[in-house]
């Protein structure tokens, strides 16, 4: 039977992080990929409320984990987490959600990405319109409301096999592993 390896944990209970929101999906999943309590603060992405494109959902990420690190200075690593929509027209003409995460620590920047998540068709051309944002359309479609703090699209759609905090745990992640592996000095 092969063992399950973890991320150092007893190496992030000596990191102070810090991360830029208060969003409770968001935060829940810094506390299961480090295990320690972020301080959090809520600094602006520099994006649209709903980023639509790759490249705009991971300049929000990088804007947030930077501006919450110049505004927690106490803290060693800035996190910043961020959520938005993108179009594959080469593969599969389909409307993806991710999740990615993004981390400082003043010198080295690592991006991590959540899984890719297809979204109905209809939801992504709505969103595409610049009307709304998903968390609106996800409250309405599961009588919620504020489900991006919640399982968000992720467990409405798989009827909670995955969720909003299990697809930006794996961000944090990856995102955090770059400064805690030897495998990467
Ligand atoms: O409080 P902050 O940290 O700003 O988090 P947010 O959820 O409002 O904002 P994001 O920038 O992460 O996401 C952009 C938009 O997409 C929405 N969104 C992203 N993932 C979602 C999910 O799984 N379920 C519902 N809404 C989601 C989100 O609520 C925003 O309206």
């Amino acid at each position: 039977m092969s063992q399950v390896r973890s991320v150092p944990i007893l190496l992030h209970k000596e990191i102070r992080y810090a991360l830029g929101t208060y969003n409770q999906a968001k935060r829940a999943a810094v506390v299961l990929a480090t295990a320690v309590e972020p301080i959090c603060h809520s600094v602006a992405s520099g994006v649209s409320d709903q980023p639509m494109t790759e490249d705009e959902t991971i300049i929000g990420a990088i804007n947030r984990a930077k501006h919450v690190l110049e505004a927690v200075p106490e803290a060693d690593i800035g996190l910043g987490l961020e959520g938005g929509l993108t179009y594959d027209s080469k593969h599969t003409n389909q409307w993806y959600l991710f999740s990615v995460c993004a981390a400082w620590d003043g010198q080295q920047l690592s991006v991590g990405r959540g899984v890719y998540f297809p979204i109905p068709h209809a939801i992504g051309e709505k969103l595409k319109q610049g009307e709304t944002e998903l968390r609106h359309i996800i409250d309405e479609l599961g009588s919620t409301i504020g489900s991006n703090h919640k399982e968000g699209a992720y467990g409405l759609f798989t009827d909670g096999r995955i969720t909003r905090t299990d697809v930006f745990r794996d961000a944090v992640i990856a995102a955090l592993t770059p400064f805690h592996s030897n495998f990467y000095k």
